[in-house]
């Protein structure tokens, strides 16, 4: 029977089915970070079980850790034993940890594909719900509980049922100044946040192919956000000359081998799946979130919705009237980074806007590198220099303002554009108010002070006169 390349990596790594419950499925590899990993340690130890293949995890700190210059010190109690637990059981159950300073350390979902660890073909998982990034590289890639991750650890495997299939079918070209971000918010606006709930995205199509492989990992990375266990590509010669020479990478007649197999995942022709969605993005402008959950959103050329019972709380709660323009809304916060956009082609595109151009006074602007590779990348480029002259900050690596669980938070009342992937109520900080967008819509909206997805002419021009 023709398949879907989704069901070729489940058949693959099926290792037990029973009519009428979950699957075992086999999982390859696990990411490990440290606020999730801790009870999933403790269950094992407390059964008197060993992780049963260490060099199968990786370990990596990043949601607490600050992002000033002494990392070293952590005054938040919770962050500090967070990160201490991590360090000692990777240490009691011999897994790696890419340790601040290591020149590894960063968002989990940055380092596996850094270092090769993320693989076509592959089962992957991790205790955090933006796992469905690796699946760029054609990999089957969910986030998972941490009784589960228990699972992973003594077994290698886990308890699931088989997921539907969803393809989402991207034609067209992307116009300038439109990037992934902007595609995925676009179809998360479109189906709504419950819209793929209980499936695996296929995304395919000729805008999805011609993506490079960090824009696929942005695509695949907010899959969540409508509700998808996971997103996938096909991988392609794109896929397989980021992936050579990294460090997990395989070499010599292991590379052959595993080309090989990994030219024969895509989807069968004739294969079926549980839905499909077309999208058109020729005309598609960059997208801006204007409420509290990432399906409210818009073109920057759309007025917000009529106000009805269903958005009248997140209208309230954002301080902004229905049918309105979002472009020209005042922000104080701007905000580039996290697992979504804080790669090294994210930091270019910010940087090609912010050279020789200054940040509005009254913004703020963190720029968090998604890891220590790509704060060295950034530094080699100069990109670090076009940033600091222009008035923002260079931050060292981590989650940092996505959530508030370091000391980077979005003061109270505060309106932050975010290249980040949530909007809830409170994530960036206690009574902040977050706008979702592409690294070029935030870095227009920094210089600008407002939001805007171009330069600002009128502030040009009273710069001019
Ligand atoms: C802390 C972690 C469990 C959480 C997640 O799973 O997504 C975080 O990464 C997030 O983005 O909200
Ligand atoms: S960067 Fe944000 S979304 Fe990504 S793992 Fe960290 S907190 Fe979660």
């Amino acid at each position: 029977m023709n398949k879907n390349i989704a069901e070729k990596i489940w058949q693959q790594h099926l290792v037990h089915e029973n009519h009428g419950f979950p699957d075992v499925l086999a999982i390859d590899f696990a990411l490990l970070h440290e606020v999730t990993s801790a009870q999933a340690f403790k269950m094992i130890e407390d059964h008197g079980l060993s992780v049963h293949d260490p060099t199968a995890f990786i370990a990596t700190i990043d949601h607490s850790i600050p992002t000033r210059k002494n990392r070293h010190e952590i005054f938040d109690s919770t962050a500090k034993s967070q990160i201490e637990l991590l360090r000692s059981n990777c240490e009691k159950h011999g897994i790696p940890i890419c340790d601040v300073d290591s020149q590894h350390q960063g968002i989990v979902h940055v380092i596996g594909p850094e270092l090769g660890i993320t693989q076509p073909g592959m089962t992957l998982v991790c205790g955090d719900s933006h796992t469905a990034t690796h699946g760029a590289f054609g990999a089957l890639a969910f986030g998972i509980g941490t009784s589960t991750l228990a699972h992973v650890f003594a077994a290698g495997a886990i308890l699931m049922t088989r997921p539907k299939v969803m393809k989402v079918d991207f034609s067209g070209v992307l116009p300038e100044g439109v990037f992934a971000k902007d595609m995925i918010m676009y179809l998360i606006a479109e189906i709504g946040i419950g819209g793929a709930t209980g499936h695996v995205i296929e995304y395919t199509g000729a805008a999805v192919t011609e993506l490079s492989m960090e824009q696929r990992m942005t695509l695949c990375n907010m899959s969540i956000e409508c509700g998808a266990i996971a997103g996938l590509v096909a991988p392609d010669q794109v896929t397989f000359d980021y992936i050579k020479g990294r460090s997990y990478a395989p070499k010599d007649e292991q590379w052959q081998l595993a080309e090989r197999y990994w030219k024969s995942l895509c989807s069968d022709d004739n294969c079926s799946y549980d839905q499909t969605i077309h999208l058109d993005i020729n005309q598609l402008k960059p997208m801006v979130s204007w409420g509290t959950n990432p399906e409210q959103a818009v073109q920057i050329n759309q007025t917000l919705p009529k106000r009805t019972n269903q958005n009248t709380d997140s209208l309230d709660y954002v301080e902004l009237q229905a049918e309105q323009n979002l472009t020209g809304t005042p922000i104080d916060w701007a905000f580039v980074g996290s697992c979504t956009n804080g790669r090294i082609e994210d930091l270019r595109v910010v940087a090609d806007i912010l050279q020789h151009n200054h940040i509005a006074p009254h913004v703020t602007m963190y720029i968090v590198p998604g890891s220590e590779q790509v704060m060295q990348q950034a530094k080699e480029e100069g990109l670090e220099t076009t940033f600091k002259q222009a008035g923002a900050e260079f931050r060292m690596p981590g989650c940092s303002m996505c959530l508030g669980m370091n000391d980077d938070k979005v003061p109270p009342g505060a309106r932050c554009i975010s290249t980040t992937n949530r909007n809830f109520i409170g994530r960036q900080g206690t009574g902040s108010i977050t706008h979702l967008a592409s690294p070029a819509t935030v870095a227009y909206s920094a210089l600008a002070g407002h939001i805007t997805t171009s330069f600002d002419q009128q502030k040009r021009q009273q710069e001019a006169s």
